[in-house]
């Protein structure tokens, strides 16, 4: 179930509730309301399947411009189109040449588009020359798309230019007709004809300026800054934000594989923003999606230069050899004599084993979408004594969760690691008893141990026992990591549904996609894949077995009110 989940998820049961992290969210769900006035989805009306527009260059290795706009697109749950500005001879190496078609025949790929097509939102990437610029303005200004977000490309990772030198007045003509703009800190100090940012700090400071000359929201972009560190903001003083500056926090990921990053990131912020209708809560999707992309990168081994990212990471992929890795949990006692879960286990390198544990995990995260429970949960027509069954067992278990990550935290092997997992179990036990004080206390509800509940707090408690490390990170990683993303999920889902104050569970939705808990989540998963990288062939079977049994306890979780309430 939910670890931590609540942790953050704890909702103000009561009005006199009044702990910071409840104000905060409070706030932040009427702030998430799409603003009156804002030239948005708000006001075309959100989408289920957004029709998103790329107007970009092509990358014939896949990694960015359209190639990769599209796949993004698709990932992120729109309809994706393409009208090509130009075509570049690339890989991940680098640019060999650019070819760029007549303006005219652009325009004539644009019109053919809109005359037909009703485009939800457009992302706007690389442009070549001011007279492909101007083409695309002229057409912007006739077709008003809802959602127009504006990646200005002008030169490539591989430091090859991809806008002329003397084109880049007239994208800055352009620049007003955004909704969003997503520079990096060379275009963005480009932008403001200012020194490129070395710092977060002055970084915003120049993404304030340039939002108050376009009166576009920018999203400033931490990727190229150096350290640990790698955060998103969304600036606007204008009122389109709940705040002037909203930032969400990441980590940065250690890969080189970061080519198309740029263009993915705007593309899916199109999508999800003609989907959400909400800049915030757009981000707070892609984020983590792209993290995800970043991570998996490995798996495709795509050139030998800055490699794509791995866009379609969080659905369903074939092993190596066909067999779907995943499937119904090794019922095998001992990993060590499993040779599934060894032959599954046995090739994985560092970068690749957390990307691993999640394909583990996608055909339980499947199911936990179609269960009745969650269904309901997200229609509001659950019914009462399910969800306080739910709510009871929740408790019970968090107890028995707390005392498995106090115990990874006994064996951790580092400082961090230990302090993370202490902290973690803590947390835990303040939930259960926030829990108690408030969602509990109003309902008469049964708080004897639940069979499911017994039987996952029984493998966690002997994963404890094991002695390893390692497969106890990876036994209750799941409770983060599914939760997370079904939270995630469920929270856009409200959003995009209006979030309707009728909704018997509007209070729980609201506060189910906790940032924090995303940040706390990407730390236990990052914790697990490191000693996983590191373990031998039959360690990492045995971390991928306990790994499995969790991802099946987590959808039984979800299941057993329906069984058992
Ligand atoms: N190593 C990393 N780990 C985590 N996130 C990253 C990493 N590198 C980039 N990002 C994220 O990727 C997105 C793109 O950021 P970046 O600043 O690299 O833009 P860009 O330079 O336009 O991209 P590109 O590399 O495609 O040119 C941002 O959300 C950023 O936080
Ligand atoms: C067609 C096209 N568009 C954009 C980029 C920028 O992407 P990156 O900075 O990751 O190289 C690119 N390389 N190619």
């Amino acid at each position: 179930m939910s670890p931590l989940a609540s942790t953050y998820v704890l909702p103000p049961a009561s009005s006199e509730s009044s702990s910071s992290q409840e104000t905060q969210s409070a706030a932040q769900g009427s702030a998430r309301r799409p603003a009156p006035g804002s030239s948005t989805a708000a006001a075309a009306g959100v989408r289920h399947t957004p029709r998103v527009l790329s107007i970009a260059g092509s990358d014939p290795s896949g990694g960015a411009g359209i190639q990769a706009d599209l796949k993004s697109i698709a990932a992120l749950g729109g309809y994706g189109m393409a009208a090509i500005t130009a075509l570049t001879a690339q890989n991940t190496r680098g640019v060999r040449d650019v070819h760029v078609p007549p303006a005219g025949f652009l325009r004539q790929q644009l019109d053919a588009i809109s005359d037909d097509i009703t485009i939800d939102a457009v992302k706007i990437g690389m442009l070549g020359n001011a007279e492909v610029i101007d083409t695309v303005r002229s057409w912007l200004e006739k077709v008003r798309p809802a959602v127009v977000v504006l990646d200005p490309v002008m030169v490539a990772t591989s430091g090859d230019r991809l806008l002329e030198e003397s084109a880049e007045a007239a994208l800055r003509t352009l620049l007003p007709l955004a909704d969003l703009i997503t520079p990096n800190l060379a275009e963005l100090a480009i932008l403001v004809a200012a020194p490129r940012a070395h710092s977060w700090a002055t970084a915003l400071e120049q993404g304030k300026r340039l939002a108050a000359a376009t009166g576009a929201t920018i999203l400033v972009k931490g990727g190229h800054l150096d350290g640990g560190a790698c955060p998103d903001a969304l600036v606007n003083a204008g009122g389109l934000l709940s705040r002037p500056v909203v930032e969400v926090a990441g980590d940065r990921i250690p890969t080189r594989n970061s080519h198309g990053t740029g263009c993915s990131l705007s593309s899916a912020m199109a999508t999800a923003q003609a989907r959400l209708g909400d800049w915030e809560a757009s981000l707070r999707e892609v984020k983590p999606w792209l993290a995800g992309a970043l991570q998996a990168s490995g798996l495709l081994e795509v050139g030998s230069g800055s490699g794509p990212i791995n866009h379609f990471h969080h659905f369903h992929q074939p092993e190596a050899g066909g067999k779907p890795v995943g499937g119904a949990p090794v019922p095998a006692e001992s990993a060590a004599g499993d040779p599934a879960a060894q032959s599954a286990a046995a090739e994985l390198t560092g970068e690749d084993f957390a990307a691993t544990l999640r394909r583990a995990a996608a055909p339980d995260l499947d199911a936990i979408y179609r269960l009745e429970f969650i269904r309901g949960l997200a229609a509001g027509t659950l019914v009462e004594d399910q969800f306080a069954y739910y709510l009871a067992q929740d408790a019970i278990y968090l107890n028995g969760y707390s005392r498995a990550l106090a115990r990874a935290s006994a064996l951790a092997p580092t400082e961090a690691a230990q302090l993370f997992w202490a902290r973690s179990a803590q947390q835990c036990l303040e939930v259960e008893s926030e829990l108690h004080r408030t969602w509990l206390s109003t309902r008469t509800v049964e708080r004897i141990l639940g069979p499911v509940t017994k039987s996952y707090v029984d493998h966690l408690l002997a994963a404890s026992a094991s002695g390893s490390y390692a497969v106890l990170v990876a036994a209750v990683l799941p409770c983060f990591w599914l939760y997370a993303e079904v939270g995630q999920t469920l929270h856009a889902q409200f959003l995009a549904a209006g979030a309707p104050e009728a909704h018997p569970y509007a209070e729980w939705l609201r506060t189910y996609a906790d940032e924090d808990f995303a940040q706390a989540t990407r730390e236990a998963i990052a914790m697990a894949g490191e000693p996983g990288s590191k373990a031998s062939a039959d360690e990492q079977a045995a971390m991928l077995q306990a790994f499995r049994h969790s991802c099946r306890f987590e959808l039984d979780f979800f299941d057993a009110p329906r069984l058992h309430a």
